[in-house]
This record gives C-alpha cells, structure tokens and sequence, in this order.
C-alpha cells in the first residue's frame, strides 16, 4: 500500500487564500488496476488560475494543477516504470492516473513528458509545460506581432510575461514591461534584454509609456487587468491588438462587487482595437510546436527560462500565496 498525501480545499477563499482554507490529507492509494500508473510526484506548479477558477468548485476539492512525476508502478505497457509525466493531478506527492480514458476535459490534461533535449524537468511545468504554451500561442496568435512593433506587457517579470516579452524581442519588436519591484525591473532590462521595464506601484504610467513609446502601442499581452490595463489601452495605435491572458489584479476581490477600472471603451472604438481573452487549453494539440521553438531558443541563449524554486511538500502553500503577492521572479515552482 502507498501512503499519499494532498491538499483539499476545505473553505471558501475570503480575499487571499489562507492556510486554514486548506488541510493536508494523508491517505492510502488503492492498488493499480490494469491500464493505471502510479505516479510520484517530483515538481508541483502554483498559479494565479489556482485562485482564479476557486469559485468554479464545489468545496471540498482537491487543489488542482500541473505538476511532473515518475511511474513509480504500471499496469500500463505505454508507460513503463521510469517514465516522467506531466499530469493536472495538483497538489498531491503521489497519483494513480488512467490514460486508457485519454483527455476528457479541457484540464484532464496527461502526457509524457516533452523532449526537453537535457534542459531540467521542472521546465515541464514552466517554460515547456502550460505556462510556455500560454505565452506563445496567446501571444503570436493573438497579437500576431510585427518587426519594429511597439509591444507592452504587463506582469513582466512572471512566468508567463517573462517569455511573453523575450519572444517579442525574438519577433524583432521593441518591448516595454511593468512588474512590482525594481529588482524585477533591473532584471527585465539588464538579463532579459527589454528595451524598457517600469515599477507599476512607483511609476507615473501615463507618463512613463509617453516617453517609452513616443509612436503608440501596437501590441499588448495583459496579465493584470485594472486601471494600469486601461492606462495601456488608451496610448495604443490603430488597429492595435490586445492579448487579455489575465487579471491577477482582481483575483482577490469579491465578484459579487463588480471591481471598477476606467473606461476602455472609447479607445476600443476610436482606435479600432481588437481585444481577445483566451484559455490555453485552446491550443493543446498545437502544445509541441510550441514545446519545440521555446527549447531549441533557450538551447541556443536566445530565451532565459528563469524558475523560483521552493522546496517541500509542506511548503507548497506558501509558495502559492508568496507568488499572488509577487515573491516570484520567473515561474513559481515547488520541488517535492
Ligand atoms: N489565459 C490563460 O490560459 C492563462 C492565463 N494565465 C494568466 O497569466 C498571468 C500570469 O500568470 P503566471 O505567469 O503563471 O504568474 P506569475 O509568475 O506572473 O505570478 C503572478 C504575478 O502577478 C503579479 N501581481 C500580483 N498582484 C498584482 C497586481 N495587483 N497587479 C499587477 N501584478 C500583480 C506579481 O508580480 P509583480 O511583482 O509584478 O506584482 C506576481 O509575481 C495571470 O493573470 C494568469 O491568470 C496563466 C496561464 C494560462
Ligand atoms: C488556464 C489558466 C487561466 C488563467 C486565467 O490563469
């Protein structure tokens, strides 16, 4: 018998998740059955979705995510012990998965690990895994970018809006990030090679995007949402194109308040602007190609692949709750 532990949501979020909301369970896993793997757990993801798509779920759940683990036992000749997976099984250090079912739902999302050509396995949950496939396909598919392009992203210095603003670099446009503090905006500048990065709680926006970008935004890839979206918004040009990939801004308050942000209305109009929100799973059959450009960039130093790594499985909470309040520079992970 295997003992296994995981986090169940046990209350409903008031604000920022708290760590009585949560209790670690501690349970035996029944023996495998034919077709089932038993998985180890070596990596586990925290993301702002974690948050985001609490109300969605009944309470009590079992925390979801994405997380890397090793076949540990198999009555599956498809995926023999040894095989690492990428799985959604969430918090949890071990998983009896079924793949005989394959993906059910947009998030019942298990594959073999990708080739990562030697670059380490966390990657499976970062820049090669769910958040690498949302820069890239929410990015160039969106806002289909030009060379020379003004793009702006904001959340610049996470997992996500770090490779949303190397890739732009890699399409020959000129970007501008904001990100919470000025470590994170020295990094951006300096590391990553962003024409210009700014501190949205320090800076002046309006007139900091005034001076950065004297001939408008062509693209902007939103991770926030709020009043510094609609300060974007408005120096945008015509015909610019809005990537809403998020609104981490927001996801703390209380929905049945309506949060208020100026009105982005008129610019939307006045400037033409196509504005588009997506989820990545749109794009789970096209996550290869994806998989593929962003090691070969990494492989030849063109896109840094920055992770935050926290160790244990107690602290995975923590770890959760320091990346909402912006503790992470790169991609938040957790290594069991
Ligand atoms: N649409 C989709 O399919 C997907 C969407 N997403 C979205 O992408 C965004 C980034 O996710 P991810 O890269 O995983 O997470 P990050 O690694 O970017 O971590 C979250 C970051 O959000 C920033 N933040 C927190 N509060 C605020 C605030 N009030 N205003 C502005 N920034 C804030 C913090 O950085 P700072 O120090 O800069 O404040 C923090 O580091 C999120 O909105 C997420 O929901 C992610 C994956 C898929
Ligand atoms: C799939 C992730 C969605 C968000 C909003 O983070």
């Amino acid at each position: 018998m295997v003992k296994a532990r995981k986090y169940v949501v046990k209350k409903k979020f008031d604000g920022v998740p708290k760590r009585d909301d949560y209790e670690i369970v501690e349970y035996e896993l029944p023996p495998i059955q034919n077709g089932d793997i038993l998985v180890k757990t070596e990596w586990i993801s925290v993301d702002p979705y974690q948050r985001a798509y609490h109300d969605r779920y009944p309470i009590p759940y079992d925390q979801f995510g994405f997380q890397v683990g090793i076949v540990e036992d198999s009555k599956n000749p498809k995926f023999p012990v040894g095989t690492r997976i990428v799985s959604h099984r969430g918090w949890c250090d071990y998983s009896i998965i079924n793949l005989n079912d394959g993906n059910k739902t947009s998030f019942d999302i298990t594959y073999k690990l990708p080739d990562l050509k030697g670059l380490p396995i966390s990657h499976a949950i970062g820049a090669v895994g769910m958040v690498g496939a949302t820069a890239y396909f929410g990015f160039l598919e969106i806002c289909k970018p030009k060379a020379g392009e003004t793009v702006v992203v904001t959340g610049a210095a996470g997992g996500v809006g770090s490779l949303v603003g190397q890739i732009a670099k890699i399409k020959g446009c000129k970007v501008i990030g904001f990100a919470g503090t000025d470590d994170k905006v020295q990094w951006l500048e300096k590391e990553l090679g962003f024409d210009k990065a700014f501190n949205y709680k320090t800076v002046d926006a309006r007139k900091a995007l005034k001076e950065a970008a004297p001939n408008g935004i062509d693209c902007y890839f939103d991770n926030v949402g709020g009043e510094l979206s609609s300060i974007i918004m408005n120096q945008m040009n015509n015909f610019g194109r809005v990537s809403v990939c998020g609104s981490i801004s927001v996801y703390n308050e209380d929905f049945s308040q309506l949060p208020k942000a100026p009105i982005v209305q008129v610019d939307i109009v006045m400037k033409q602007l196509k504005i588009e929100g997506f989820l990545v799973p749109r794009w789970l059959n096209r996550f290869p190609e994806a998989f593929s450009d962003i090691v070969n960039w990494i492989q030849s130093g063109q896109l840094k692949a920055k992770e935050h790594v926290t160790e244990g499985f107690e602290n995975i909470f923590d770890t959760f709750v320091a990346m909402l309040s912006g503790e992470n520079t790169g991609k938040a992970v957790v290594k069991l």
